[in-house]
């Protein structure tokens, strides 16, 4: 792969913080396997501004040897790198599936310190063919099967991935022109894991490969065609409130953007159960679902032409947590300081009864009782001293102290999954 058709690919893939020394940088999760390292090799030339990523999962005595030989090698290139260090994984039940868990949340916490906005990951074609196999026999719905996208969004971070479309040979292949060495991993050579079994297939049928891609490429782009037309809807009748919920001015007739809107509320990772959600959209009516609630708006709502409210549903929210610069309450708050903000002491959790704030007597709201108490608010020894998504901060060491609804939770998906061509 030379420099031009990489940079072809990244700029149908922005787009991209502008480059220079000292702008924003582009990360990569480098893994130091061949396929991660040569996407460093490649964003290295492609751009000045680029931090790479490399996660020691501690669970290979010679994994931390690898990581720092891998931080070697990149400095080499000119690319500066951080490892990063997990506690606390054990071999056993599941390990695969933990450790990426693990790998993905430490990679975003890396980001969101160094201010990163774009992370680079190197799966390629074959991952993308292997990708296919496994959610087919997982019987994944459609969304499903569209696989992995080129471009995705997690809570704060853009995930690319430049590569689906390129073999793993002609990675190698520009490595072995630019005489780089690599990692090799002997736990994707492990047969007893599911992708290890896989990739020994596709490794002898590259046919196969082929058409697992372009069925990968046809359900990618059925799902962007469905993203689309959620966006509009939501677009045309959804309003996100600050502080968590959600209004609709229309009924919920479209199953897809109920669910999505009922993850965004209850700040879980997964979605909702596809016929729950259908049911409800069937014949809309006050239900509990999946840690939301969808309520029918009151008359003053109804009058500002609101017909439903999705509102976090009280019992199953965050006890209150430790407040601190960067922690996230409830999966959904994220809490900012100003410098000099004095958190000790401080607990976030939900603000509960409006009468418990001491409101000033000229506050005015319109939204009901029920969704102000799902509120993320400060508390100092049990009272609530802070209510920041409505501007109510009873305590001077805590002016200026945001809880703020993570930015894209509540977005319809956005991704590109049918490109990459
Ligand atoms: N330990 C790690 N540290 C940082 N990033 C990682 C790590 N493991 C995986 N990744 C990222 O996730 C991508 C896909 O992971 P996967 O396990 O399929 O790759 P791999 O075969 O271990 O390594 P590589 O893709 O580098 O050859 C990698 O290309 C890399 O971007």
């Amino acid at each position: 792969m030379d420099d031009g058709r990489f940079a072809a690919l990244m700029a149908g893939l922005g787009p991209w913080v502008p480059d220079g020394a000292g702008m924003p940088e582009v990360g990569i999760a480098v893994s130091g396997g061949a396929d991660s390292l040569c996407l460093a090799y490649l964003a290295g030339r492609w751009r000045r501004a680029v931090r790479a990523l490399i996660v020691d999962h501690g669970l290979r005595p010679a994994a931390s040897a690898e990581a720092r030989l891998t931080r070697d090698r990149l400095a080499r290139l000119g690319i500066p790198a951080e490892i990063l260090v997990l506690e606390g994984l054990r071999h056993g039940p599941g390990v695969a599936d933990r450790a990426r868990r693990a790998r993905y949340a430490a990679l975003s916490a890396a980001c969101r310190r160094a201010g990163i906005v774009d992370l680079l990951l190197g799966h390629h074609a074959r991952d993308q063919a292997e990708t296919v196999l496994i959610r087919r026999r997982a019987a994944s719905g459609p969304d499903g099967l569209a696989c992995m996208g080129a471009v995705t969004f997690t809570g704060d971070l853009r995930l690319v991935r430049p590569l689906l479309d390129i073999e793993p040979a002609t990675l190698r292949g520009t490595l072995r022109r630019a005489g780089l060495e690599w990692v090799e991993d002997p736990s994707n050579a492990d047969r007893r894991a599911e992708r290890a079994r896989l990739r020994a297939t596709l490794c002898a049928d590259p046919p196969a490969v082929m058409r697992l891609r372009a069925e990968a490429r046809e359900a990618g782009a059925a799902r962007m065609a469905r993203d689309a037309e959620q966006a509009l809807w939501l677009a045309r009748g959804v309003t996100v409130a600050e502080g968590g919920w959600v209004a609709l001015a229309e009924d919920p007739a479209c199953p897809r953007a109920l669910a999505f809107l009922l993850r965004a509320v209850s700040g879980r990772d997964y979605l909702p159960p596809a016929r729950a959600v259908a049911a409800l959209c069937a014949d809309p009516r006050p239900a509990t679902l999946a840690g939301a609630c969808l309520v029918a708006a009151g008359a003053p709502l109804r009058r500002a032409g609101l017909r439903w409210l999705l509102l976090r549903e009280e019992a199953a929210m965050q006890a209150p947590m430790p407040a601190a610069e960067g922690c996230v309450w409830d999966g959904r708050f994220v809490l900012s300081a100003p410098h000099g903000a004095d958190l000790r002491g401080v607990t976030v959790g939900a603000a509960g009864p409006p009468g418990r704030w001491m409101p000033p007597p000229d506050w005015k709201t319109p939204w009901p009782a029920r969704a102000l108490r799902t509120l993320p608010a400060l508390f100092r020894a049990g009272q609530v001293v802070g209510v920041p998504t409505m501007g109510i901060c009873h305590d001077p060491a805590l002016a200026g102290v945001r809880l703020t609804l993570r930015p894209g939770a509540v977005a319809a998906e956005a991704g590109r999954f049918a490109g990459g061509n």
